[in-house]
Parts: C-alpha cells; sequence; structure tokens
C-alpha cells in the first residue's frame, strides 16, 4: 500500500535534491529522480500522518527541500511530499504519529531496526512514526542509502525520515532516542581512552536531548560502554527525568533466557523472571536464583548447580565473542531484535507476574545497590512508556557477591568520566577488562 495516490508525470522526472545540514559542514546532496508528479501542501503534522489520498484532491507540485545548505534539511527524498486531506478521509484507528531519533542510523545494528520500527511491529500497526536519522560525518553518504531504501520500502505508516549528522537537528522532539551510534575500540585503545571518546559523544548527546527533544523523552543507549554512557547521557540532559534513560541490556537477557531453556529441554518462551543484574560487560550477573522454567524455580528444574554457577553465567557473558568468531562480526541483528523488545517491553503491560530487564539509574532502588549509576535490574511497566522496580526478588550469598562486583566496575567506570559528568576531575582505576567480546 502506498501512503498516497500520485498523478504521473507527463514530463519526464521531478529532480529532487535531499540537503543535509549541521553545525560543522555540512552540506551533502543527491539528486533522486521520481517518475511521478506529487501533490504537495504544507500540512500541520496531525494532518501529515493521515492516510491516502485521491489524485483528485492533489494540489500543486512542490519539492520540500532546500538547496541552501544554510537551512536544515526537513525530510528526504519521498518524505518531502505531503498533501492535503479532506477531515473525513482522516484515519480515525491511527494514532498521533511518534517521532524516534536514532544515532548510528547506518550501522549494522539499525540496518535491522530501522525496518523493524517502519513497519509497524514495535509500536503496533496504528501508529504511525517519524524517523529522524543521525550519522557521524563519515556515515553522512551510507546515511542516504539507508533512507532510500527505507523510500522504496512503502511503509504505509512511515511518514517522515530526516537524516543529519547534527544531534540538536536530529533529536528535535524526539519521543523515543535510540543512541546506537559509538566509535569501535581501535588497536591498542584502553578501556579508559574508550570511556572518554564514547563519553564524549554522549556528553554532547545528552546536552542535545536537553535542548531539543521532547520532555518525557525515553533514551535506550545502545553503544558502548552502554552503562556509563546512559550515565553520562543522563547528566547532560537535567531537564529530562533521569528514570527516562535505559541502557540495553536486553541482548544479554535474550541470551540467558536461550541457554537456561537449551539445559532444561524447553522451548524458550517457558522461561520467565530472568534478570541480568549490572554493567553490560562481563561483570554481568544472569540470575538463575530468581528465574523461573514454567512457573517453578529454575534450581528445581536444572538440578546441575555446578553448571548454573560455573557454566551458565560464562556462556551468557561469552556468546558475543563465540558469534563473532562464527560471523567475523559482531551480533547485530540479534541486538536489534533486543531494541525491540526492550521498547515493546515498556509500551507494552508486562506478563502477569513476569518482569524484564533494563539498565537504570539506580536512585531509589530498592536492593541496596549503589546509587548515582545505571545498573541492569528486573523491571515491570504498565504500558506507559514508565517502569517500576521489581520488590519481590530474593538474594544469595553467590548472587550477591557477583553483584556488588558489576556495582564495583560501574562505579570505578564513574570515576573515570567524572570530567563529563560535572563531578570533577577523572581518576581511572579500573578493576579490569571486562568488556564483551566484540562488543567494545
Ligand atoms: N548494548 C548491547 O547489547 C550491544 C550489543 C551489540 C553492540 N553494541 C554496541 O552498539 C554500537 C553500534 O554497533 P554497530 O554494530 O551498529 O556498529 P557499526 O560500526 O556498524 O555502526 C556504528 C555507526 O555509528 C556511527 N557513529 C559513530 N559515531 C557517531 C556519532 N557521534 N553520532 C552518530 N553516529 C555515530 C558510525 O559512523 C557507524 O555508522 C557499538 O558501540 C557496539 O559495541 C551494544
Amino acid at each position: 500500500m502506498a501512503v498516497a495516490e500520485f498523478i504521473p508525470s507527463s514530463s519526464s522526472s521531478l529532480t529532487k535534491k535531499a540537503s543535509f545540514y549541521s553545525s560543522q559542514l555540512s552540506y551533502v546532496s543527491t539528486k533522486i529522480s521520481h517518475q511521478r508528479r506529487l501533490s504537495f501542501k504544507p500540512l500541520s503534522r496531525t494532518s501529515q500522518i493521515c492516510c491516502s489520498v485521491t489524485s483528485k484532491e492533489a494540489q500543486a507540485p512542490t519539492v520540500g527541500q532546500t538547496d541552501d545548505p544554510k537551512k536544515k534539511s526537513e525530510c528526504y527524498g519521498v518524505f518531502c511530499l505531503t498533501y492535503d486531506l479532506k477531515a473525513e478521509e482522516e484515519t480515525s484507528s491511527w494514532k498521533k504519529m511518534i517521532t524516534v531519533s536514532v544515532s548510528g542510523a547506518a550501522g549494522m545494528i539499525a540496518n535491522h531496526l530501522l525496518f523493524k520500527l517502519a513497519s509497524g511491529e514495535v509500536f503496533g500497526p496504528d501508529q504511525p512514526i517519524a524517523l529522524r536519522l543521525l550519522g557521524s560525518e563519515r556515515s553522512i553518504q551510507a546515511l542516504e542509502g539507508v533512507a532510500m531504501e527505507l523510500e522504496d520500502s512503502l511503509y504505509p505508516l512511515l511518514r517522515e525520515v530526516n537524516i543529519g549528522i547534527d544531534p540538536y537537528e536530529v533529536f528535535q522532539d524526539a519521543e523515543w532516542a535510540l543512541l546506537i551510534g559509538a566509535k569501535p575500540r581501535g588497536p591498542g585503545m584502553e578501556r579508559a581512552g574508550l570511556l572518554d571518546i564514547n563519553g564524549q559523544i554522549f556528553a554532547e548527546q545528552g546536552k542535545a536531548l536537553n535542548a531539543v527533544a521532547s520532555r518525557n523523552v525515553k533514551v535506550i543507549v545502545v553503544g558502548n560502554p552502554c552503562n556509563t554512557n546512559a550515565l553520562i547521557c543522563l547528566k547532560n540532559a537535567p531537564n529530562i527525568p533521569a528514570k527516562n534513560f535505559h541502557a540495553l541490556t536486553r541482548l544479554d537477557e535474550n541470551r540467558a533466557k536461550c541457554q537456561l531453556a537449551l539445559k532444561a529441554g524447553v522451548f524458550y518462551d517457558k522461561v520467565s523472571n530472568v534478570t541480568i543484574w549490572g554493567n553490560h560487560s562481563t561483570t554481568q550477573v544472569p540470575d538463575f536464583l530468581n528465574a523461573k522454567i514454567n512457573g517453578l524455580p529454575v534450581k528445581e528444574v536444572i538440578k546441575d548447580t555446578k553448571w548454573l554457577e560455573e557454566e551458565f553465567t560464562v556462556k551468557v557473558q561469552k556468546r558475543g565473542g563465540v558469534l563473532i568468531q562464527k560471523w567475523g562480526r559482531s551480533s547485530a541483528a540479534s541486538t536489534a531484535v533486543s531494541i525491540v523488545d526492550a521498547i515493546r517491553s515498556l509500551v507494552t503491560p508486562t506478563p502477569e507476574g513476569d518482569w524484564f530487564s533494563t539498565g537504570v539509574y539506580t536512585n531509589g532502588n530498592p536492593y541496596g545497590i549503589a546509587e548515582d549509576i545505571v545498573f541492569s535490574m528486573p523491571c515491570r511497566s504498565k504500558g506507559d512508556g514508565d517502569y517500576e522496580l521489581v520488590k519481590e526478588v530474593i538474594f544469595d550469598d553467590y548472587l550477591w557477591n557477583r553483584i556488588k562486583k558489576s556495582e564495583d566496575e560501574l562505579l570505578a567506570e564513574k570515576r573515570c568520566v567524572a570530567h563529563l559528568t560535572g563531578e570533577g576531575i577523572a581518576v581511572c582505576d579500573l578493576p579490569g577488562d571486562t568488556m564483551l567480546p566484540g562488543e567494545m
């Protein structure tokens, strides 16, 4: 289904220029030919999100982009085309459009994620969406390619696409910010160096969100080291509730579920109540004490305590590394799926009795975990984008000692980025290199 019905052009084609603008550079232009003439009339946001229009109602053609590099680009290619609608034609069942900003949009994870977002798989088949895509200077050409593929996919729910390299432009009015883009660790780079280089990206993006995003934007930080990047981001966005920031640990939860299902010989939908505690690193703690299989405590189903204590955790932690050995690159598709899971866990009510893991700000946590860090913990949601921490969890010495190690690591990471969180001079005394293999 197309988003609009078009008037066939009598002339050959209408050439458009897609322009990109950022504060530092940057004017890149490209020509895209359209074999059809389209009608344009500036519309309010609500009328833009509505359904198709017949050719009878089409207005005079125009182009929604600018040749002036000093003016920001409003839209990409076919998404510049808007059309008038009669009130009675508006699709009453569609919700108000939401704006989703994605950084690292030309990267591998985003290449899977964006098409899921545009299809309705994430926010629902009645939820029109505007995508704002942030790339780096080096990836701008690739970003344009991504936008072209989105155009060619003809997703009915995808109403707007913008691309750019300035977070102050791309995060404008964002209701969701999926922060995937980060620098990979270069040869010989210390972990402290990676914390600093990526921390600067997230400090800048936090400031940009603070300045231009929706006041209730939900932020999911994927770029590593994601817990501390999320902390940096929220510290630089004081006007956005700290509770709205998440670090992605859902891939780790999914991996833990898969390993428990495999060991118990059940399908993975029988595994519930799995928590990943702590950092998205090899100090993460997949919790088999509170997890359930077929509604029973895991320890009643898997009686092999040695496996649980010695093999399970390591298997979950090293899964990414094993995958790299097979694939020759880090997980992208399953990471994108886990981002979808993380969002859906916040926009749909959590099934009765279950919970999900996400890295969130620790202030006010009921477990006794140090405050003022971003730590993965068990959460429930009513489906309104918000969440509550789960209180009814138990701890034993094994679990608690491991949680403390991950906490120590995150406190050390926090000291290492003090210059980026407004807390003085950084002191880097990281306990060891616990970066997940390939997810650096
Ligand atoms: N939390 C998790 O579970 C998890 C899992 C897998 C990967 N990751 C992390 O996700 C990140 C992205 O992974 P990928 O496989 O998509 O990498 P990728 O290298 O394919 O893509 C990253 C993209 O980000 C862009 N980028 C770099 N700096 C940017 C900036 N300042 N603003 C906007 N874009 C920028 C790059 O140009 C590149 O296109 C990495 O940091 C990786 O370690 C996290």
